[in-house]
């Protein structure tokens, strides 16, 4: 099949990224390998989604910088970029809403190519940036993870059930192997993850890379170098605006996170 004609696709990471290592940049390019080695898809763009700062995990920093940092770390990169709108919501956004927001930018951005298409000429608020990705046909759009955020489907009152449904039914899931985690066996015991399985795309990283932000944030905190882990523009941010200190790390300590005290309640909230 040739890559005109595959299904276009575009990965979506959720995530802290507090701050983003190379490891967070390495999922991206393992998923697309996988997915052009289908033969079935060509993969189109990345998209990177900080969490909101009402996310409320502890050591979590503001948004800004670690949507600053995800952008520097991004730079070298032609495919992936940052999407702030997540961080930008006045509350934290559960999974399947930030998956259904970039699900109509891409339709939007398919009906404006088409329109451009018909008309040979910009309409109004075009950006050149809008019409650089040269597919005509709806992209098909997949959340990027780890191993280890599968396996937080389990975790009582993290998750609604039909959203972990809707996102394995309707968008589908590329899961990248974490050292610890068994991504095959989350799946075989789960009925609704088993029954959709085909929509779920377990990528082996063989090159194992045990890069996790809590420790590039303890080492920075207790001095160390962490060279070579985060990128040096990265390095540089987190110097200048002394970003990760013992005080940072007691944000939001002893909080619970805010889909744990929505999933919490017995009252169902009016904005499903
Ligand atoms: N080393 C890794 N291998 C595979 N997946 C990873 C790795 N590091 C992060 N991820 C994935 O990247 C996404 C964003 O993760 P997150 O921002 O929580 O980074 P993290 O390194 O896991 O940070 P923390 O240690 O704070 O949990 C998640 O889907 C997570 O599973
Ligand atoms: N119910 C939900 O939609 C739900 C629950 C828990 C985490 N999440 C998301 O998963 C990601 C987890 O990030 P961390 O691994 O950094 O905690 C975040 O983007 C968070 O918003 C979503
Ligand atoms: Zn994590």
């Amino acid at each position: 099949m040739s890559m005109k004609s595959r299904i276009p696709l575009i990965l979506l990471a959720c995530g802290s990224f507090n701050p983003i290592t190379n490891m967070h940049m390495r999922l991206f390019e393992l998923a697309r390998d996988h997915l052009h080695q289908t033969g079935r898809y060509q993969v189109i763009e990345g998209i990177m989604s900080p969490v909101n700062d009402d996310y409320r995990k502890k050591g979590l920093v503001p948004a800004r910088h670690r949507v600053a940092m995800a952008k520097l770390a991004l730079e070298t990169s032609d495919w992936i970029r940052v999407d702030p709108w997540e961080s930008e919501q006045e509350t934290w956004t559960e999974t399947v809403k930030v998956l259904r927001h970039h699900y109509n930018e891409s339709l939007r951005l398919l009906q404006y190519k088409k329109e451009f298409i018909k008309n040979k000429q910009p309409l109004e608020g075009s950006t050149e940036n809008s019409l650089s990705s040269h597919y005509t046909v709806l992209p098909e759009l997949k959340l990027l993870c780890g191993a280890d955020f599968l396996q937080t489907f389990q975790t009582p009152n993290l998750w609604k059930k039909e959203h972990v449904k809707e996102i394995v039914e309707k968008f589908g899931l590329v899961c990248i192997s974490r050292a610890g985690s068994d991504p095959a066996q989350y799946i075989s015991e789960s009925e609704l993850l088993t029954k959709f399985h085909h929509n779920i795309f377990l990528v082996k990283e063989w090159i194992q890379n045990e890069i996790s932000a809590t420790q590039i944030r303890y080492a920075l905190c207790r001095g160390l170098s962490v060279k070579y882990l985060v990128p040096d523009s990265v390095i540089s941010y987190i110097a200048h605006h002394n970003i990760y200190t013992e005080e940072s790390e007691r944000k939001n300590e002893g909080d619970l996170l805010q889909p744990l005290r929505l999933h919490n309640t017995t009252v169902s909230p009016l904005n499903d």
